[in-house]
C-alpha cells in the first residue's frame, strides 16, 4: 500500500532515503531548512516522518514540530547517528519525549550513503519497542537492493550506529599511521568491547552489538575511505588539523561531538572507555597520533 513519508534533511543520508522509499512507490515528501517548504506542511498526514538531520539539529527539529499538527497513528523514524550534547540524550529519546503517543523507530545499519546511492546492495535495521510499527518501517524502505531488518532493542541499535563513528576515527588513524592489518584488528575488535561496555551500561543489550548495527557498522566505517569519520583519522594521521580537515569534508563527521559527550559521560559513570580518552585528546590537540598509540599500547598489562 501506498504510503505518506516525510523525509527532514535533505543531506547524504535524506536523499539517499528519500530514494528508496520513492523507488517503492510511496509518496515521498523531502525537507530541507534550505527549501521553501514549511515543517509544518512536510509532514502534513504523514504516515511516517523520517529524520535524517545530523545531531545538530535534531532539537531544533523536534521542537518546530512540536507545536505541528502529527496524528497519534505517525511513526516517527531517527536515522541521527549520535548524542544530545545537553542532555547526553540518544536522537530517539529526543523524539520519544517530544512524542510520548506516538511510535519512534530508530533506522541503522551499515549503509555508506555513496555506496546506496550507486544502487550497491546494502542492509539495515529498523528497531523500535512497537514491533508492529518496525514492520511498517522495514516494508516501506526493503527491496531487492535494500534489505531490512527488524529488531526488539532500539538503543542498542541506535548506540551501535554512534559510537562506532568514534572507533572510525582511531581506525583511519591507525591505517593513516599504516600500523598494519594486526593493529587494526586488535583496534576494532577491542573498540567493539568499548562499545559493548558502554551499551550495556547504559540498559542496550550486549546481543544487539554483534549484529548489523553494531559489528556490522564498525566493520564497514572502519575500512572505508567514504566514511567522514574514518576520513578525519585518516588525515588527522596525514598531520592535518581539524579545522583543516573540516573545512574540506563534505558533511557531518558525528564521531567528533560523540567522543566528547561519551567522555564526559562515562567520566561520571566510571565506565573505561581507552580507545575513546585517545580519539578525545588527539582531537583536542593535547597529543600526536603517535603519542595516542603509544598511550594505548603501554596501558597496564591486564586479561582480555
Ligand atoms: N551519510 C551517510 O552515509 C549516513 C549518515 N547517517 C547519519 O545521518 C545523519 C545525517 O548525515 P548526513 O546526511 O550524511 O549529513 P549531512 O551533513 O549531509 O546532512 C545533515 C542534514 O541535517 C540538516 N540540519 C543540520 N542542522 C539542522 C537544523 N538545525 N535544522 C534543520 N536541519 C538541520 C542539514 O541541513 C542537512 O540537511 C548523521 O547523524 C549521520 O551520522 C546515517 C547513515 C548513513
Ligand atoms: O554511518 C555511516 C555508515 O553506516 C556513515 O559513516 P560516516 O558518517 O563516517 O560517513
Amino acid at each position: 500500500m501506498t504510503k505518506s513519508v516525510a523525509i527532514l534533511g535533505a543531506g547524504a543520508w535524506g536523499t539517499v532515503l528519500a530514494t528508496l522509499a520513492k523507488a517503492n512507490v510511496h509518496e515521498v515528501r523531502l525537507w530541507s531548512r534550505q527549501g521553501g517548504e514549511t515543517l509544518a506542511r512536510t509532514v502534513q498526514d504523514a504516515d511516517i516522518i523520517v529524520s535524517a538531520v545530523s545531531m545538530k539539529g535534531v532539537r531544533d527539529v523536534t521542537s518546530s514540530l512540536q507545536s505541528s499538527l502529527v496524528s497519534p497513528n505517525t511513526i516517527f523514524v531517527t536515522a541521527t547517528k549520535g548524542l544530545d550534547p545537553k542532555t547526553t540524550c540518544t536522537p530517539s529519546q529526543i523524539w520519544q519525549e517530544t512524542f510520548p503517543h506516538n511510535p519512534v523507530v530508530v533506522l541503522s545499519g551499515p549503509n555508506l550513503s555513496k555506496e546506496i546511492e550507486q544502487a550497491l546492495p546494502a542492509a539495515t535495521v529498523v528497531a523500535s519497542q512497537n514491533m508492529e510499527a518496525a514492520e511498517s518501517v522495514q516494508s516501506i524502505f526493503s527491496s531487492n537492493r535494500f534489505r531490512v531488518y527488524t529488531n526488539s532493542d532500539p538503543l542498542g541499535v541506535e548506540l551501535g550506529g554512534t559510537l562506532k563513528n568514534v572507533m572510525a576515527i582511531a581506525a583511519g588513524v591507525c591505517d593513516g599511521l599504516q600500523l598494519g592489518t594486526n593493529a587494526k584488528a586488535a583496534l576494532v575488535t577491542r573498540g567493539l568491547t568499548e562499545m559493548v561496555r558502554i551499551g550495556t551500561h547504559w540498559g542496550a543489550k550486549m546481543e544487539t552489538f554483534y549484529g548489523l548495527s553494531g559489528l556490522g557498522d564498525l566493520l564497514a566505517t572502519c575500512n572505508s575511505h567514504l566514511s567522514r569519520n574514518y576520513q578525519v583519522g585518516y588525515q588527522l594521521a596525514g598531520n592535518k588539523t581539524l579545522p583543516e580537515i573540516l573545512a574540506h569534508l563534505e558533511g557531518t563527521a558525528e564521531g567528533i561531538n560523540t567522543t566528547n559527550v561519551l567522555v564526559e559521560r562515562a567520566k561520571q559513570q566510571n565506565i573505561p572507555i581507552p580507545i575513546t580518552e585517545q580519539v578525545y585528546r588527539l582531537l583536542a590537540q593535547e597529543l600526536t597520533p603517535r603519542q595516542a598509540l603509544e598511550e594505548l599500547m603501554l596501558r597496564n598489562a591486564k586479561p582480555e
